[in-house]
């Protein structure tokens, strides 16, 4: 995995909102690299540019200079191959559409047809933890599940690399935990490569192959934190092991100052 090919590349990007005289300067100069396999979250104080730094990667704001790769193709509009959760999922699913309907619109939208982006739909929801809740509406899940389903909309064009932002926050302790473990299935299930933002510094030790931790506005990558677990963990053992603790006092260390 550590030896995989890279698939995102984010080279001195720099963004700086506004124009002269009302500027900001959100994002100094952050570079990247992420390998296929890879988790990768990033840490950062409240307004560190952490959104803004994944708008960049996903096509959404343009930079202000360096550029974002994916798969070998410089982002100067959304790239095909990756795909995005937000933190919030009432806002990305459509409340008048079933569940199955709101996971094959993206594909219909890609001119794959109804019956085969239903079935895919109905698989990417399986693989996601929710078979059987197809037919219902958005509405009618729990907050957990909703979240789920924009996983699985993310999920079911089969993107190269998912980014995360917050993607967990607005849901309780144990289904955090379950959407956590669910992270970690679906890495190993899609083969996919994941770039995640949290605010959990034990969320990101949890899930993470290397941790970045970026400086408050005008932002910097700080540290890159290698995380030594591998791909095989769990909310108990993991967490125990007396490594955790000493990775989650560094990354918090190194965001407190
Ligand atoms: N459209 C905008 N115009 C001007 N400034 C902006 C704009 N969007 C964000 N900013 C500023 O850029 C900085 C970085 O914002 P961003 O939302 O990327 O930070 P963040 O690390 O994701 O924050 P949080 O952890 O609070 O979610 C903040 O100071 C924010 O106020």
């Amino acid at each position: 995995m550590a030896n995989g090919r890279i698939v995102l590349e984010v080279e001195n990007v720099r963004k700086v909102y506004g124009s002269k005289g009302t500027s900001f300067t959100a994002i100094d100069d952050v570079s990247l690299t992420v390998r296929h396999g890879q988790i990768m979250c990033v840490v950062g104080p409240s307004g560190a540019g952490k959104t803004t730094l994944l708008k960049c990667i996903a096509g959404l704001l343009n930079t202000t200079s360096g550029r974002v790769v994916v798969d070998d193709v410089v982002v100067t509009s959304p790239p095909p191959t990756l795909a995005m959760v937000f933190q919030d999922y009432q806002s990305s699913l459509l409340p008048w559409m079933r569940v199955e309907a709101n996971v094959a619109q993206p594909l219909i939208a890609r001119g794959m047809k109804k019956r085969d982006a239903l079935a895919t739909a109905r698989e990417t929801l399986e693989a996601v933890g929710l078979a059987g809740a197809e037919r219902k509406y958005p509405w009618q899940l729990s907050g957990g599940m909703q979240q789920r389903v924009a996983i699985a909309r993310g999920l079911a064009y089969k993107p190269e690399v998912l980014l995360m932002d917050e993607p967990f926050a607005a849901v309780d302790a144990q289904t955090r935990m379950e959407l956590e473990d669910l992270v970690l299935s679906l890495r190993a299930r899609f083969d996919i490569t994941i770039l995640l933002v949290t605010h959990d510094i034990d969320e990101a030790v949890y899930l993470a192959d290397q941790v970045v931790v970026l400086s408050k506005a005008p932002t910097t990558v700080v540290d890159l934190v290698s995380i030594p677990f591998g791909q095989e963990r769990n909310q108990i053992d993991t967490k125990d092991d007396h490594r955790f603790s000493e990775l989650r006092g560094r990354v918090l260390g190194m965001i407190a100052h």
